[in-house]
């Protein structure tokens, strides 16, 4: 680093706030542009369009892919938590994963400044492209548990990333290694549930939710079960509050039209609705 910190700028008197230590010449490549590489990221926003709120659209989703990137992150650590029996660490990556969450809900307000009006004329310059084809969105489905094999087909010409969620859909889910953990504790999880084809969906079962039942029934025992699964149904309400404020922009933007992705729109977003990643630790409610 190169720095001249007896030798402020006069310039910089007033500015610098009487701090006569501070780093006045720093190499580009050693500065905080550089550490976090500001020129590819800050020219990585290219509007096709000569509209004012294109540069909002292009944001809102690099920052969402951006914040989805930590998220997969996170929860591969979590995953792994799980596995080698550290819950400590698997409810850490939980937490951030919250907050991530939270910030992603709030990001619809923003979004929703945008007028039916001025998203017309900018969707005119989408092509068939939609949040549809994003990969990293679907992996972090797969890696929670709504493991759709077909919906990696528009992924089909891009051999890398096809091949990326072809792994992803292969490994067990969050919920798949939480039923394992639940099994070496001694609660009873059905064999069909511990030993499937994890590129299958998941299908609740009866005896999943009567194992669920027995942590919930004695929850001093099984406390740290306990505060796992409800952490699970947190993150699970948090992805379906994601989906409804994702559903009800579309519709206030682009109403009942079909999507530029070719599907029916707001109804193929109102079917997600009914998925479940945990479906047991839902229904298990009604029987406490
Ligand atoms: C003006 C704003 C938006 C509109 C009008 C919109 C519209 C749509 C529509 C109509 C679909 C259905 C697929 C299709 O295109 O046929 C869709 C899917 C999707 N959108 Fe958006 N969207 C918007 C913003 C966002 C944002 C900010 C994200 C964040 C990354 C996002 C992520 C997704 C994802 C991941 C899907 C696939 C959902 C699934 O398969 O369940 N969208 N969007
Ligand atoms: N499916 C949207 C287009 C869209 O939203 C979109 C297009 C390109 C990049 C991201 C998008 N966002 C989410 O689907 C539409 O039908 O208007």
């Amino acid at each position: 680093m190169t720095s001249d910190a007896k030798t402020p700028p006069a310039s910089s008197v007033s500015v610098s706030r009487g701090e006569d230590s501070i780093h006045w010449k720093i190499e580009p490549a050693e500065s905080y542009g550089g550490y976090l590489d500001l020129e590819r990221l800050l020219s990585a926003q290219r509007p096709r369009s000569n509209e004012h709120d294109e540069l909002l659209f292009i944001i809102v989703h690099q920052t969402a892919e951006l914040w989805m990137k930590q998220s997969l992150h996170e929860l591969k650590q979590v995953v792994a938590g799980l596995h080698e029996d550290r819950l400590d660490t698997a409810l850490k990556g939980l937490a951030r994963i919250a907050g991530i969450q939270r910030l992603l809900i709030q990001s619809w307000d923003v979004l929703s400044t945008l007028t039916p009006h001025d998203y017309v004329r900018l969707r005119e310059h989408l092509g068939p492209s939609s949040g549809f084809q994003s990969w990293q969105y679907r992996a972090l489905e797969f890696a929670l548990g709504n493991k759709d094999a077909g919906l990696i087909e528009v992924h089909r010409n891009d051999a890398q990333r096809h091949a990326e969620l072809e792994a992803c859909l292969a490994r067990p889910s969050l919920y798949d290694e939480a039923l394992q953990l639940l099994a070496r504790r001694g609660v009873p999880v059905p064999q069909a549930a511990l030993e499937r084809d994890w590129r299958q969906p998941y299908v609740a079962s009866a005896e999943v939710e009567a194992a669920w039942l027995v942590v919930y029934r004695d929850v001093d025992r099984w406390w740290d079960l306990y505060d796992l699964a409800e952490k699970l149904v947190d993150l699970e309400d948090r992805f379906q509050q994601w989906r409804f404020r994702h559903m009800t922009t579309v519709e206030r933007i682009i109403g009942r039209k079909t999507g530029t992705g070719g599907s029916s729109g707001v109804p193929y977003l109102a079917k997600a609705l009914s998925l479940r990643f945990f479906p047991e630790l839902w229904s298990l409610r009604t029987q406490l």
